[in-house]
């Protein structure tokens, strides 16, 4: 059966390409821009910024962009027939209905067209599947005044605000072309004609996308080419990520980023670069550019091992956006918006201008130590983040990389939990016992911080993320790294127990692992923080998970030592546990 339409982001990529050297030659893309409904000023700078700064295909962001407006090969067809792109009318027909072929023989000899049979009206879409778009902006077009430019000189767009608009026009009906919407190419007379005739509305329907739940599987350039108003289908787990978190074009994140400068850049992670920027509205964010994989194999084509990583890529993307959006607490870091129309899908963070606690532990980009309050402070906000995802809801959710780099802290040095693609559903200890335990389906997460039952056995419980924090609260401790090949043992638990069983008294203790850079303790609660913080680390990072703390305990401790003096038993694990091996 013929499809109803094929989506301009569906369209075999070898086609595309062609279309793409053909537009870009001689800057053809900028004669067909204007006539692109949706298009306007900005989205024409950002191409070519794209094109200047990238040296890539300004054609390809441009169809992009229209793409994600919901146009589909049809109305890429109709608007060629419009600028008389009769090559590219060609190298598209393939995707194109058959109802539309005759405009290419309207195109080429316009005469004969009186006596073509009318072409038959564009069946009535149906309700549903027609969804309205209202544009703030319409374009128009003018001569540039200072063109030096012989002959007929290039469209430039320009931006006009205009009254809100009242009717709706529908492309797929109102586009298809007759004699007398088929523009020559633009000239002064025929762009003051075309200006006049241009509706004076920018309200227009577009066809709606099809629910992609059905489609077999999820790839970034289907989800570029993604918004939330056109999904469908309530199930569908894009949908529910997005909700209550907005949409952000891609232009504006461009902006913010300048251009996603390098001197904006403030950190790259395993699946992006995280940038500064400036909102024009004033107030700074974090970017998050997922970054898709440029691998190909000889075929041109990429392989099945990157289309996997990208599509785990794009997982773990949506899994943050959607666990970020449904919980909201201060100590879990706040997502203020998200884009999926551009070249590379994009989360949008609150800044947290004192970076990474690892960055702050390791005094990285010259930063000062953190003193024994903070530190304190700060292993009390992260536990307290933990502690409402493990029973803000029925069902704990399992943060699943809990790590001094996902820990980032705020102008108040107040922690905030990130990176939440490992999220997941999971279950309290307790429940273990009635139930039988949640195993994964596979081992993913940072393997210094993962505990031994999860990494032989796969159970994943709230233990898991209490064992990943002790490793932290052993960090913030001593200063030291989770792992290192150059120490002995490796893993900084065992490290710390094996000291801890030689020696009895705690001041010797402190004097061998105590981070030196820390300023000395000013205060009894800054004297007790050492001895406090190492204790609930080991004890949290027990290798028998039943041992383990809970959450609400650990929260309970550390709220005892920032405020008073703490009643509390320090250092009594040493028969508790076994040293722990190195996962
Ligand atoms: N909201 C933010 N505000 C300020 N800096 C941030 C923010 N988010 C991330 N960063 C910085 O960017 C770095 C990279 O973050 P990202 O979450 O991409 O990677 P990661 O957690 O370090 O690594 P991975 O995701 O591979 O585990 C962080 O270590 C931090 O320094």
């Amino acid at each position: 059966m013929e499809p109803e339409f094929t989506m301009i982001s569906h369209m075999e990529p070898s086609v595309l390409q062609e279309i793409y050297n053909v537009c870009d030659m001689d800057d053809v893309w900028l004669n067909i821009a204007p006539y692109m409904p949706g298009i306007e000023v900005k989205d024409v700078e950002t191409c070519k910024r794209w094109r200047m700064t990238r040296n890539r295909s300004p054609t390809q962001l441009l169809f992009r962009i229209w793409s994600a407006k919901g146009y589909t090969s049809d109305h890429l067809y109709q608007l060629f027939a419009k600028t008389k792109l009769v090559r590219c009318m060609r190298i598209i027909q393939p995707f194109v209905h058959e109802r539309l072929h005759y405009l290419e023989e309207l195109v080429l000899n316009p005469q004969k067209a009186i006596d073509l049979p009318k072409e038959p009206e564009t069946p009535k879409p149906k309700k549903r599947k027609l969804r309205k778009v209202r544009l703030r902006h319409k374009p128009i077009i003018t001569k540039p005044a200072d063109s030096c430019e012989p002959g007929p000189s290039r469209p430039r767009i320009v931006e006009k605000r205009e009254k809100p608009p009242k009717i709706a026009e529908n492309p797929s009906r109102n586009s298809s072309l007759t004699s007398k919407v088929i523009h020559p190419k633009p000239t002064e007379s025929s762009l003051l004609a075309y200006r006049n005739q241009r509706p004076q509305t920018q309200s227009i329907l577009v066809p709606k996308m099809p629910p992609i739940s059905q489609q077999q599987s999820i790839n970034l350039s289907e989800l570029t080419a993604t918004t939330a108003s056109n999904l469908s289908n309530d199930e569908f787990p894009i949908r529910i990520a997005i909700e209550g978190t907005l949409p952000v074009s891609y232009t504006d994140i461009e902006i913010a980023t300048n251009m996603f400068s390098t001197e904006n850049i403030i950190g790259k992670g395993g699946y992006g670069i995280v940038y500064r920027g400036e909102l024009r509205s004033g107030g700074t964010v974090a970017v998050k550019r997922i970054t898709t994989l440029s691998n190909t194999n000889n075929t041109g084509t990429k392989s099945s091992q990157v289309k996997k990583m990208e599509k785990e890529r794009m997982r773990q993307s949506l899994q943050e956006l959607k666990t970020l959006a449904r919980f909201r607490h201060d100590n879990i870091l706040p997502i203020y918006a998200y884009c999926l129309e551009g070249p590379e899908p994009c989360l949008v963070y609150q800044y947290m201008a004192n970076g990474s606690l690892e960055d702050r532990l390791l005094c990285r980009k010259m930063s000062n130590p953190l003193t024994w309050t903070q530190k304190l402070e700060i292993s009390l906000g992260t536990a307290k983040g933990l502690h409402y995802l493990h029973t803000f809801t029925k069902t704990p959710i399992i943060h699943g990389d809990v790590k001094t780099a996902n820990i980032l802290l705020d102008k108040h040095l107040e922690p905030k939990l990130g990176d939440f693609g490992l999220s997941r559903d999971g279950q309290m200890e307790a429940e273990i016992a009635e139930k039988s335990p949640l195993i994964a389906s596979h081992i993913k997460g940072t393997l210094a911080y993962l505990p031994p039952e999860f990494v032989t056995s796969k159970i994943l419980s709230t233990k898991l993320d209490v064992y990943s924090f002790g490793i932290v609260l052993a960090e913030i401790a001593t200063g030291l790294r989770a792992y290192s090949d150059t120490r002995d043992p490796r893993g900084l638990i065992d490290f710390c127990q094996m000291r801890r069983d030689i020696v009895e008294n705690l001041n010797i203790l402190r004097e061998l692992i105590v981070d030196k850079k820390t300023p000395a303790p000013i205060n009894d609660i800054e004297k007790d923080a050492f001895a406090i913080i190492i204790d609930l680390g080991l004890k949290s990072a027990q290798r028998d998970r039943l041992q383990r703390p809970n959450m609400d305990k650990i929260v309970e401790i550390l709220q005892a030592a920032t405020c008073s003096t703490p009643k509390i038993e320090t250092l009594s694990i040493k028969s508790e546990i076994r040293p722990a091996e190195n996962v």
